[in-house]
């Protein structure tokens, strides 16, 4: 019998959709989530790992999905105070939101690992699937400007990704392992397929790769793996992908993401309004589906989730 453990890698917002619409068509023993953790920092002494929120925010049905992070119906009054007294605000912290940076931090202080921290925190929220960071050590995504080298929320939220990027890096990679759940996930016997989450390949998924053994792991695999493109139309529906892949002088189109994953890529969804690109992705020898892949909706998510678990092979009830 091949294996049905799906493993999912995703970054913030559009990866915490599809992570979204796959726990609510795979029971919880069925399912890993890997979380980036390139764009975690400390701020105001606190602890901030925006893609494991997301993902956790989305699968407890708080996220906001107007704004696409934090917390929905939330209020701002720390940050008001912030302000009022004159320390840094140009990171905002909702209020129920700084609730799980205070608590995941000060249980880092206390000793306990990203990993198991954020066990703690997402039961709490009600949620029986894994959300498992990539790592329990820090790595830190930083891009190239003209500027130099930018933590990532520097560039991602100070300087709203304005700078020309030149390249980008993860610090503490290779050093970095995998995170236990993570490890043990892709050693699992019933193992049955990756899913590669449309987030940001560059900024949300290579700092995944980059976590040591991970890449040649991926390579090594007897599974499919299937990944959801993150474009749209051409573009990118949020976030900097669209301006970075001109910058790193790649086109913008499936062709890049195919590319991209190389080697890795069994199989690539895209959106019906890049129908266009699939003959010349199928002609390179890629297997390519063409559906929706706009996550309006959870019954969108839900059906996007089906049509990735099946071009996986993986059976859904
Ligand atoms: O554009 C912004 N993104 C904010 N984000 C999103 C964050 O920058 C993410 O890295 C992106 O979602 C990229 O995945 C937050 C995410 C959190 O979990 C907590 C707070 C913030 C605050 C901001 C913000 O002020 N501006």
């Amino acid at each position: 019998m091949s294996g049905k453990h799906v493993l999912a890698l995703s970054g913030g917002v559009g990866g915490a959709k599809l992570a979204a619409g796959l726990a609510a068509v795979l029971p919880p023993e069925d399912l890993t989530i890997i979380v980036n953790t390139g764009d975690d920092f400390e701020h105001l002494d606190l602890t901030i790992c925006p893609d494991i929120d997301s993902v956790t925010y989305a699968l407890a049905g708080l996220n906001d999905t107007e704004r696409g992070w934090g917390v929905k119906d939330e209020t701002w009054q720390a940050m008001a105070m912030l302000k009022a007294l004159g320390e840094a605000d140009w990171f905002n912290l909702g209020d129920r939101d700084l609730g799980i940076h205070l608590a995941r931090s000060w249980r880092l202080r206390a000793g306990e690992s990203l990993s198991d921290v954020t066990t703690r925190l997402t039961r709490s929220l009600g949620i029986a699937h894994a959300i498992v960071p990539m790592s329990d050590a820090p790595v830190r995504t930083q891009v190239r400007t003209q500027e130099g080298w930018l933590d990532f929320q520097r560039y991602f939220v100070a300087e709203q990704c304005r700078p020309v990027a030149t390249g980008i890096r993860f610090d503490g990679v290779p050093s970095a392992m995998p995170s236990p759940a993570f490890a043990a996930a892709l050693a699992r016997e019933d193992l049955g397929a990756i899913v590669i989450c449309p987030s940001n390949p560059y900024l949300s998924v290579d700092p995944i790769l980059a976590v040591d053994g991970i890449r040649e792991a991926l390579e090594a695999r007897k599974v499919p793996l299937v990944a959801v493109s993150p474009l749209v139309g051409g573009t990118a529906l949020k976030g900097p992908l669209a301006k970075l892949l001109g910058e790193l002088g790649q086109p913008v189109s499936n062709r890049a993401i195919a590319d991209h994953y190389g080697d890795l890529l069994d199989h690539l969804i895209i959106d019906e309004a890049d129908a266009a690109d699939a003959e010349g992705l199928r002609a390179g020898g890629l297997s390519v589906t063409i559906t929706g892949t706009v996550m309006c909706d959870a019954e969108v998510r839900e059906r996007l989730a089906r049509v990735a678990l099946s071009a996986a092979r993986i059976e859904t009830g």
